[in-house]
């Protein structure tokens, strides 16, 4: 084990201890990926090595490691379940890192699957680092810089690989997929979203991915683009409301998270959700599961799947209840898609007039398709699974986006210049969006910076070797069956390896090009059509993800994004309340600002009259 400091020996001891110079104080400055010396950490230590508070805790007649049973090992485990389901766990930080690095310890070799070769680098730190006032994927980039591009992390029970080196990233989302599910990820969204495609077990999962993905054609694209327009047009409306007032404050995270909530709703099963202006028990409902899935995505012990919880613990009983008022919000819809269903076959309605249909959604692009039969609790399923993918990150994307720009003010004028010369008042196009290059880049290199959600999840189904890839092993990882993978795409995108400048805003470097490092390919700045994406960057930039998991709202996603910020930046100034920065709020799966409160203020348009303008444009 490396030499503790006097402050870290002082604490009480972890597992997870992220090695950093200056007594914890923040990162080394090393450069992520540099050779290291393995040091494995796998056999159990003996009860003597435990520091005093923990071997305190532990009963005196708990049998050697070597022999230790189930029912003797369950006692910690019991310990901690009672303290998070009181609260008290979260509350104390060094009675969490007790716990924690007992159950370690007590665990390792006995629950554990075989994580992983011993040549895998181990990181080290507290438990309370990786849960405290941090959001976990920025503990995890300062244990990056310190332990390389693949290393090893024991939490509590717990063990997972941590991936931030594009080659093996590329090696598990890309090169050999099938080795690998969900895992945890899948355990806690199920009950949300049953075997939509994000959760789904890998037989169903090609079904309907082979389903949904032609619903995403050019046709309905084209059309969503004047939905995006339709929708933040009334966002634009509500702001101008807000200008007449003299409080011109407005949290523009939820403003965005509104549009992108009505957008989804109506794209996806043309149900508008009209949440830019109203509350509602069903939009009430949507926030509180997808609060839901953050908590569960953060939660140490999955009390919710004990028989009763969702009797006994009131958030639970709160969750049923929303679960239960958006399951019939949709059931209601697939009903009456699918009593006026009229089937034909892929390609008629793939060329279906979509900008005079009722209703373009992709649930009557589901519904219609001949031969695709899908049930009702299916088509609930893939709905609530899109509702919550896409909803959450678009609505972050933005809210970053604009944070960087108020942050700053010469991208802000270059972007502002652009949208001025290629929009206009005009509502935006299809071709206004490839025009607006500067706005494109902007999102893109807020999902660098902010990449929604920072962290990837994967369980591999059998045993493997990952690629040591930049600086590592040159013979590569090998892992068990069962390992859980972290893919930090936060890391990936912040590699000061990798990107010159890694912390800062600069739309613009996705026009240069990058060197190749070892043995990964760099980036020549040519092949990333309308914006960058994961195989032009050789897996060092995947926003969306990669391989057959890929998200497939990207283009959707991408092209909401640019119509918003676009509209809304041609229609108002922006500027951050006096003293307001934005914190990080995040589960394992998305991460958002936590509030961007924004003065904003008409902006003065050349020939435009201020409140007519935004009349005019509302009406066309
Ligand atoms: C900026 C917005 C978005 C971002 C950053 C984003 C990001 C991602 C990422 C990273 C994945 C891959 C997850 C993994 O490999 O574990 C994913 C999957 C997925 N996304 Fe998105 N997404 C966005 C918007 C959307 C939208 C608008 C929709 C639907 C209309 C959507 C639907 C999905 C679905 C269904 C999957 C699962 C795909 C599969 O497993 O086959 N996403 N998304």
């Amino acid at each position: 084990m490396a030499p503790a400091t006097t402050t870290t020996a002082a604490r009480v001891g972890c597992a997870v201890r992220a090695r950093r110079s200056g007594a914890g104080t923040g990162c080394s400055g090393r450069q992520a990926g540099s050779p290291r010396v393995a040091r494995a950490r796998h056999a159990a230590r003996p009860l003597a090595a435990l520091p005093a508070e923990i071997a305190a805790l532990v009963p005196t007649d708990l049998p050697s490691l070597g022999q230790v049973e189930l029912g003797a090992a369950a006692l910690p485990f019991a310990g901690l379940f009672a303290l998070t389901f009181t609260g008290a766990f979260k509350k104390s930080k060094n009675l969490q890192d007790v716990f924690s690095r007992l159950i370690t310890i007590v665990s390792q070799g006995y629950f554990q699957p075989n994580t992983g070769g011993d040549s895998i680098p181990e990181a080290e730190g507290e438990m309370s680092d990786l849960v405290g006032d941090e959001p976990l994927f920025k503990a995890l980039y300062n244990m990056f810089l310190d332990s390389g591009g693949v290393f090893r992390l024991s939490f509590g029970p717990k063990c997972f690989i941590v991936v931030s080196d594009p080659l093996a990233v590329r090696h598990i989302l890309k090169d050999n997929p099938n080795n690998f599910d969900k895992g945890v990820l899948a355990e806690i969204l199920k009950p949300i979203m049953g075997k939509g495609l994000i959760p789904a077990d890998l037989e169903t999962w090609k079904v309907r991915r082979k389903a949904v993905i032609p619903g995403f054609h050019k046709a309905y694209l084209d059309c969503m683009v004047d939905l995006f327009a339709r929708c933040t047009e009334r966002t634009v409306e509500k702001m101008e409301g807000v200008c007449e007032q003299e409080n011109r404050t407005l949290d523009m995270e939820t403003e965005f998270l509104n549009v992108a909530l009505d957008i989804i709703g109506l794209g996806i099963f043309n149900y508008d959700f009209g949440s830019v202006n109203k509350e509602s028990p069903v939009i009430k409902s949507v926030y509180g599961v997808l609060k839901e899935a953050e908590h569960r995505s953060t939660t140490y012990i999955p009390y919710w799947n004990l028989p009763l919880a969702d009797v006994f613990v009131p958030r639970q009983r709160e969750f049923k209840k929303d679960i239960g008022i958006i399951n019939d919000v949709l059931d209601e819809l697939i009903l009456v898609a699918q009593q006026t269903q009229q089937e034909e076959d892929m390609e008629a309605l793939q060329n279906r007039d979509y900008k005079n249909v009722k209703d373009p959604s992709l649930l009557r692009f589901l519904v219609d398709m001949r031969g695709e039969d899908s049930t009702a609790k299916q088509l609930r399923d893939d709905l609530m699974t899109m509702l919550i993918a896409g909803h959450e990150t678009t609505g972050a994307v933005l809210t970053w986006a604009l944070h960087c720009l108020v942050q700053n003010p010469d991208e802000m004028a270059l972007v502002m210049e652009e949208i001025d010369r290629v929009l206009g008042d005009r509502r935006p196009t299809f071709e206004d969006i490839k025009e607006m290059k500067r706005v494109r880049m902007v999102i893109a290199e807020s999902l660098r910076l902010y990449p929604q959600p920072p962290i990837l999840i994967r369980r591999a189904l059998g045993d493997d070797t990952l690629p040591g890839g930049i600086g590592g092993d040159p013979d590569g990882y090998s892992i068990g069956k069962g390992t859980d993978l972290f893919i930090s795409v936060w890391n990936l995108h912040r590699s000061p390896q990798i990107w010159k400048d890694a912390d800062e805003f600069r739309p613009s470097r996705f026009d240069e090009a990058i060197d190749p490092i070892g043995p990964w390919g760099g980036y020549d700045g040519k092949n990333s059509g309308l914006y960058p994406n994961e195989s032009a960057y050789n897996f060092a930039y995947l926003p969306f993800g990669g391989g057959p998991r890929k998200c497939l709202g990207d283009q959707f996603a991408l092209m909401e994004a640019v119509i918003a910020l676009a509209m809304m930046l041609r229609r108002f100034e922006f500027s951050t309340k006096a003293g307001f920065e934005p914190g990080m709020k995040t589960g394992a799966t998305i991460h958002t600002a936590n509030g961007l409160f924004m003065d904003i203020s008409r902006r003065e348009l050349e020939g435009t009259e201020d409140v007519q303008g935004v009349k005019q444009m509302v009406a066309k």
